[in-house]
């Protein structure tokens, strides 16, 4: 049965560390990280969510100790270009589409079939809201993000008139909500969460040796929480409009810096015995 608790209600993982880390059991955390209110706080525009050198600092020292995939609702070239480090996972497009060093690159959750649908939505989208100030359509390979964040109030139920109208033609797609945005996705059974999962065994870490560790702030990393229930652990950063499945928190991107910092030190403990 899962578990759904308001933000407020969970601990710090910064507070409870030791507790946290008991948690391991002497495994070896495998670590999936979100990009948006995660990695980079959360600013206007798409474009100007830059990671900060300390924080690329920090994701690559942990990558020289653990597995380390970003799992994002961005396309997957983006955000990879964002991040800038080559020994990472990168599962874009809300894990539809996932690459990693060494040429791995898969699409599993099947969402090919849903391109032609995303291409005409893209189309009707950029003409329906070509008028409305501040809006901003976002194109990823398997996802189309509309942004109303620079919207008016009294504006966004024009945005998600226009997105419930393409909705309405095109049963491939589905919607999704995230902060400030309505998403169309494949309307296919997979999430943040399959694709955690996914990666844990494409990779070979269910074999007992890794447990799985997430860090997210939206709602679409429920999912992931979710699903790591009983047999990993979720870390909510902030607060979404929603309760939570995750069972620690913190505070903010820095937050999550130093507790990532404080990861790579615990780890080099691990594999060292
Ligand atoms: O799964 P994520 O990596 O967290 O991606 C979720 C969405 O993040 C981006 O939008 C959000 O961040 C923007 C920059 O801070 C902000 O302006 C916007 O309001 C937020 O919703 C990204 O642009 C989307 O494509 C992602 O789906």
């Amino acid at each position: 049965m899962i578990q759904k608790r308001e933000a407020l209600e969970i601990p710090s993982a910064l507070n409870q560390l030791n507790e946290l880390k008991a948690q391991f059991q002497g495994k070896t955390p495998a670590i999936f990280l979100d990009y948006d209110g995660c990695l980079t706080p959360i600013v206007q525009r798409p474009e100007m969510a830059v990671l900060t050198d300390d924080m690329r600092l920090a994701l690559q020292e942990l990558a020289t100790v653990t597995k380390v995939a970003v799992v994002s609702g961005r396309d997957r070239q983006n955000v990879a270009e964002l991040v800038q480090l080559d020994n990472l996972y990168y599962a874009g497009s809300h894990g539809f589409d996932i690459t990693g060093p060494g040429g791995m690159a898969s699409e599993p959750g099947g969402a090919k079939a849903a391109l032609s649908a995303l291409d005409k939505a893209d189309t009707m989208l950029q003409e329906k809201l070509r008028q409305v100030e501040g809006s901003q359509v976002e194109r990823k390979r398997y996802a189309i993000a509309v942004h109303y964040r620079n919207v008016a109030d009294d504006q966004v139920e024009t945005v998600r008139k226009a997105v419930d109208e393409v909705l309405d033609s095109m049963p491939e797609l589905k919607i999704g909500l995230g902060k400030k945005i309505y998403e169309l996705k494949p309307n296919i059974d997979w999430h943040k969460g399959k694709a955690v999962m996914w990666l844990m065994e494409e990779l070979g870490l269910s074999k007992g040796n890794y447990i799985p560790l997430y860090i997210g702030d939206d709602i679409t990393d429920e999912d992931a929480f979710v699903e790591l229930q009983g047999q990993g652990i979720g870390i909510l950063v902030g607060e979404h409009d929603d309760k939570t499945a995750a069972t620690y928190r913190l505070e903010s991107v820095d937050e999550v810096r130093v507790f990532l910092e404080d990861l790579t030190d615990t780890i080099k403990k691990i594999n060292h015995g």
